[in-house]
């Protein structure tokens, strides 16, 4: 596994790198490995410039994702193909997106739970999907299904403003058994996504019940990410409750936050709902980001950064301190921390899609990162008490805003390569210090 995001001090990471007298003492001859799980609808992204008047004949609705019939989809394909508007075809899916983005990040496996086309013909939408994963994306434990996966025509408004349309074919068809017990609870998070509850009859939203379930039994964390204002907005209460008796952390944008909570403002919007998860990863578009969770009060740590104003003053001071969870803390201490766009945001944004799901996935990878690091590690100082995460709040906002960054810059949501191991706007200096 790589280290999380970038930084000069790797203290005893990667393992093999330990003091030269504990590692005398108890070697490491081979690092023990770490995965994580999630499940999701197999959609390949189908992406196209529109305008407002192409979004109402179809009886869309701007910034949703509607579920559409099969003639509707043909309808819609048929006019983009006449049009010649189609741009680009990306395998895509919110949870696909993530474990794909999370196994280039920390050059380590993640496991999908998900379907898979019985029979694939070279071009079609199947074969896409399997074509643009990682190879770190361990697909082995796919259900076949005897029908197309899911096509979601990403429609981008000239704002930059993204509509999804999905047609569903076979994406919701997978079945509780398909989901590896031992997988989820050896994993170091399970993965899901809002939209896996809004399958109808179709058997996923129980597969995802069933891992949840297993994720409970061995205390893995359960990471949940919202999806889309819609659907949150239709039952807050049911969410709400759905999240305080299944998800340990919570990811979502501001507008998710508002639809969650009924709060506007960012800061109100995670206190509130940190009475029902233990760590919130919320984005906020051209604001850039925020994280609130626990810590204890005896491990909490001062920032050195300028401390900000705001609906909770100073409400970035602890922010060095890393994540726990609330019942890990003897006295529990809610913290905050916030970072701006990096560099402030690229120079020409194409689209947004698949930026909240990239920074997702360095969250993912400094949580799997804390796994690795106490499975090997474990006399290390870094874990004298149970931490959700390697890094402190303030460094994971860094590394999650700097992911968001690189897949707002490329077109795609799904990275094409790692992080730079230096970062060419950090003087040489900053390295050789
Ligand atoms: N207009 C923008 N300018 C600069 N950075 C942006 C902009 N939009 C998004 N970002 C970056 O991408 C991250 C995720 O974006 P956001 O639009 O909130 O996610 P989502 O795709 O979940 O709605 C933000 O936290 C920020 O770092
Ligand atoms: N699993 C599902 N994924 C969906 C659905 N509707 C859209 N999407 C995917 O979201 C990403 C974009 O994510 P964001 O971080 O920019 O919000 C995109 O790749 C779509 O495929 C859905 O119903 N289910």
């Amino acid at each position: 596994m790589k280290f999380p995001g970038q930084r000069k001090s790797k203290h005893y990471f990667p393992v093999e790198s330990r003091d030269p007298l504990t590692n005398e003492l108890n070697p490491v001859i081979s690092p023990k490995h770490t995965h994580i799980t999630g499940i999701d609808q197999t959609l390949v992204d189908i992406e196209a410039h529109v305008d407002q008047a192409f979004i109402d004949r179809h009886q869309l609705v701007k910034g949703n994702s509607l579920l559409i019939d099969d003639l509707a989809a043909q309808t819609l394909y048929q006019e983009l193909q006449d049009k010649q508007l189609i741009t680009a075809e990306f395998a895509g899916g919110t949870i696909g997106n993530t474990l794909h983005n999370y196994s280039t990040l920390a050059d380590g496996r993640s496991v999908m739970f998900g379907v898979m086309s019985q029979n694939i013909t070279i071009g079609d939408y199947a074969y896409r999907y399997l074509c643009n994963t990682s190879s770190r994306v361990d697909l082995n434990y796919l259900q076949a299904v005897n029908g197309p996966v899911g096509r979601c025509f990403t429609l981008i408004s000239d704002c930059g403003e993204r509509t999804f349309a999905i047609s569903k074919g076979h994406m919701d068809k997978l079945t509780p058994e398909f989901i590896d017990e031992k997988l989820v609870k050896t994993g170091a998070a399970l993965t899901l996504t809002a939209y896996l509850m809004r399958a109808g009859d179709d058997p996923i939203t129980q597969a995802a019940m069933q891992a949840i379930e297993y994720a409970h039994q061995a205390n893995v964390p359960v990471v949940l990410t919202l999806g889309t204002r819609f659907l949150i907005e239709d039952d807050p209460k049911w969410w709400q409750q759905f999240i305080s008796e299944h998800v340990t952390v919570l990811a979502m944008n501001e507008e998710e936050a508002e639809a969650l909570t009924g709060e506007s403002d960012v800061l109100l919007a995670c206190e509130k709902a940190l009475e029902w998860c233990d760590l919130i990863l919320c984005t906020a578009g051209s604001r850039g980001l925020f994280m609130a969770g626990y810590t204890d009060e005896a491990f909490k740590r001062t920032t050195s950064h300028t401390l900000l104003p705001g609906a909770i003053p100073e409400f970035n001071q602890y922010e060095f301190s890393r994540p726990m969870l609330k019942t890990d803390c003897e006295q529990a201490l809610k913290v905050y921390s916030h970072i701006a766009p990096f560099m402030g945001g690229p120079e020409k944004i194409t689209n947004t899609n698949g930026a909240g799901d990239g920074a997702l996935s360095a969250l993912l990878h400094d949580m799997a990162a804390n796994v690795f690091h106490r499975s090997n590690v474990e006399q290390s100082s870094k874990h004298r008490f149970e931490a959700l995460s390697y890094s402190s709040f303030a460094q994971i906002c860094k590394y999650a805003n700097r992911v968001s960054y690189e897949v707002l810059a490329q077109h795609s949501p799904r990275l094409s390569r790692g992080l730079p191991e230096r970062e060419e706007s950090l003087e040489e200096a900053y390295w050789e210090r």
